[in-house]
């Protein structure tokens, strides 16, 4: 049996990966929310390892809110990158295996081909900032880790855009969506299912990885298949826009290459439509 605490249990990603644990006999997962296992507070994680042992820690637990991020940044640095210090820390003393979860905001967009693991990353706003600083501290300390970066994570769980345009689709009739931006939807389901697959592989390939759905889309675009998913597309006026005012700036354009995953682990990856599809409807 194979031991995998899942921290930030109930978050989107997290909840995606507890909807499948029934798929993987072999996986032992024991799941822990931010108030059973606060990441920022070294103490509490040294006495949590001291009592319980684990083969694997997937990280979950992060600050998303990429708006709020530059309100307060310290806050965002304090759970994205002195959170993923502290799991690599307690890690390396216990040797576990961190698989850590990163995001496309840790590149600044101006490329305009899918980036690889290769490519430097220059953040532009304090989430993405904060998001690298994990990353660094995590390969600075341990060399057990597997970084999954992956971008633009919606499922029927949490906060995400998908289900921000089905609530905007139910009170308003008109919706502006920004079309200067390009990245790739991914189905929070889809990842949590790769991140067992890389568990029940047991191997040594540690390093950085890029994982998303394929295929690329605008913002707009995304906008538009979720109205078609949940058949509002006809009642509801969608508009483009190139410049939709927010607090954090957002990479032009973050596509993330992936054929390192595909090579290395030899997974199937879905078409971003064709996974939107997937989702489960119960939730809408
Ligand atoms: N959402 C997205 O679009 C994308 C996300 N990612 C990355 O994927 C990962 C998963 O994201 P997602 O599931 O969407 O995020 P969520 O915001 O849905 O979940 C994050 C979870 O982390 C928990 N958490 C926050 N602070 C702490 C802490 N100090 N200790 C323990 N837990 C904590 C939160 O708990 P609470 O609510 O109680 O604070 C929440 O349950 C993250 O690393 C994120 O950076 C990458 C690309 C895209
Ligand atoms: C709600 C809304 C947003 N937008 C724009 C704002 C922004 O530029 C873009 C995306 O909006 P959001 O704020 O929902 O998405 P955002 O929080 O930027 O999503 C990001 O989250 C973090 C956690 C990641 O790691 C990234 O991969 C990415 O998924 O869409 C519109 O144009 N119209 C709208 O009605």
């Amino acid at each position: 049996m194979i031991s995998v605490l899942v921290t930030g249990a109930n978050g989107q990603l997290g909840q995606c990966i507890k909807k499948i644990e029934g798929n993987y006999n072999e996986v032992h997962l024991y799941f822990a929310d931010s108030k059973t296992l606060d990441i920022t507070n070294a103490e509490g994680l040294k006495s949590f390892f001291s009592k319980k042992s684990f083969d694997f820690i997937i990280n979950c637990a992060a600050y998303t809110n990429v708006e709020q991020a530059e309100k307060e940044p310290e806050k965002s640095f304090l759970v994205n990158a002195h959170g993923a210090k502290n799991l690599a820390e307690v890690c390396k003393s216990y040797d576990i295996t961190l698989i850590h979860v990163s995001t496309d905001y840790v590149f600044d967009g101006k490329k305009r081909t899918p980036y690889l693991e290769a490519d430097t990353p220059n953040p532009i706003n304090e989430y993405g900032k904060s998001k690298l600083e994990g990353e660094r501290f995590i390969q600075q300390i341990l060399e057990k880790h597997f970084i999954i970066r992956t971008s633009w994570l919606y499922s029927e769980f949490g906060h995400n855009f998908f289900k921000t345009i089905l609530k905007k689709s139910k009170t308003e009739k008109e919706l502006t969506i920004i079309t200067s931006e390009t990245g790739t939807p991914t189905n929070a389901n889809d990842l949590a299912q790769f991140l067992l697959e890389i568990i029940q592989t047991n191997n040594d390939k540690y390093g950085v990885y890029h994982f998303s759905n394929q295929g690329e889309a605008t913002w707009y675009d995304f906008a538009k298949e979720i109205l078609k998913f949940s058949g509002k597309h006809e009642s509801i006026i969608l508009k483009k826009t190139d410049n939709y005012p927010t607090f954090a700036d957002r990479p032009k354009y973050s596509v993330l290459n992936k054929d390192k995953v595909v090579n290395f682990f030899q997974t199937k990856i879905l078409d971003w439509k064709s996974s939107l599809l997937l989702v489960d409807r119960s939730e809408e």
